[in-house]
């Protein structure tokens, strides 16, 4: 097989958007020679849109970075850049910048409209057209393929993660956070079960149809108040699950009780106002499936309890209101 074609089937055996992208950026140092090539992220931060180097080559390897995007030490924002902040700005497909012995080529990678990262590739001489050509069809494939991976990750309805992601996600996030032993500071992720109150009467009294545009609207305002790297899943129904990024328990509350208060106050075209109940719980001990049981015990609560309300677990647990069902030395005592 040619060298190209090889590569190409190699990029596209991946079936995680981290290893796609260690692989396609070694598939560009394979193919183009002396050149330095960087996967940049876009995020928001503090209102700025800002990038950060999330893989590059280094020594002939990829390398990853080992921060998250809000806290690595290498984000800068994407004014920095002015020629590839201009070329977001107008929807654009490729940025250049030249400056003796230094030519960088952008190619932002645009998902569902918003350009989420950028491929950098750098050399000391002026890119020629067939270098351009090699480059930008690898890219194209790497998008295609990207955008495949994503859509088969997100609910067609409102755009979230589904649930088939969710596991994986929560190991990523969740999981990858040592179990913490106490201390109502630490900072540590936590996992929330949101649920439309009387959800079923707005499709009985508007229609189905109705329905889904509510579920749509819940699903923007659940990012509009979400960080980046938080993740937002559709469980199915009018169930959403949210995994909150490591803060403090009182952080936890704040963003929980944040959602339910915007979720009140938003005026759903016809329908009106709606709420929501809450329930959460750490989710830094157990696995996914334990985490997620204490969250909807809470949310239980919270509905049997009067609804459009935030409950945590732990706080039934400790006063008495909800029996554990896990050992008492397991639960988080503050
Ligand atoms: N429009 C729409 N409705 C859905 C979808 N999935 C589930 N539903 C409806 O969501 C409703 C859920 O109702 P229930 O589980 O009884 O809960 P609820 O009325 O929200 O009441 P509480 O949760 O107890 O406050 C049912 O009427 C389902 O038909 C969907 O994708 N679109």
């Amino acid at each position: 097989m040619k060298p190209l074609l090889r590569n190409l089937a190699e990029m596209t055996a991946h079936r995680d958007h981290l290893r796609l992208e260690v692989s396609v950026l070694s598939t560009l140092l394979r193919l183009c020679h002396r050149v330095q090539v960087r996967a940049l992220e876009l995020f928001e931060q503090d209102q700025a849109t800002m990038l950060r180097p999330r893989s590059w080559s280094q020594d002939g390897q990829i390398v990853s970075s080992e921060h998250d995007a809000a806290g690595d030490p290498q984000r800068l924002p994407l004014a920095d850049a002015p020629e590839l902040a201009q070329c977001i700005a107008a929807g654009g497909e490729s940025a250049q910048r030249s400056s003796p012995g230094r030519h960088t080529l952008w190619l932002p990678v645009w998902q569902a409209g918003r350009a989420t990262a950028c491929l950098e590739v750098t050399q000391p001489r002026a890119f020629t057209r067939h270098q351009r050509d090699v480059v930008k069809g690898v890219f194209l494939v790497y998008q295609n393929y990207q955008n495949l991976l994503d859509y088969s990750e997100r609910d067609a309805l409102t755009g979230l993660l589904n649930r088939k992601t969710f596991e994986e996600q929560f190991a990523r996030d969740a999981g990858s956070t040592p179990a913490a032993d106490g201390g109502a500071d630490l900072p540590r992720p936590w996992l929330a079960v949101i649920d439309i109150d009387h959800f079923k009467s707005v499709n009985d009294r508007f229609g189905h149809l109705y329905g889904d545009e509510v579920l749509i609207l819940v699903a923007n305002v659940l990012r509009a108040h979400c960080k980046s790297q938080d993740r937002i899943f559709r469980f199915g129904g009018e169930e959403f699950v949210v995994l909150l990024r490591s803060v403090t328990l009182a952080q936890a509350r704040q963003v929980f009780e944040r959602l339910r208060a915007a979720m009140q106050a938003h005026a759903f075209p016809q329908i009106g106002h709606i709420t929501a109940s809450i329930g959460f719980a750490a989710s830094q001990r157990g696995s996914p499936v334990e985490v997620l049981g204490r969250a909807d015990q809470a949310l239980y609560h919270a509905k049997e309890s009067g609804r459009n309300r935030v409950c945590f677990y732990d706080d039934l647990v400790l006063s008495g209101v909800l029996q554990a069902k896990i050992a008492h030395d397991e639960v988080d005592l503050f």
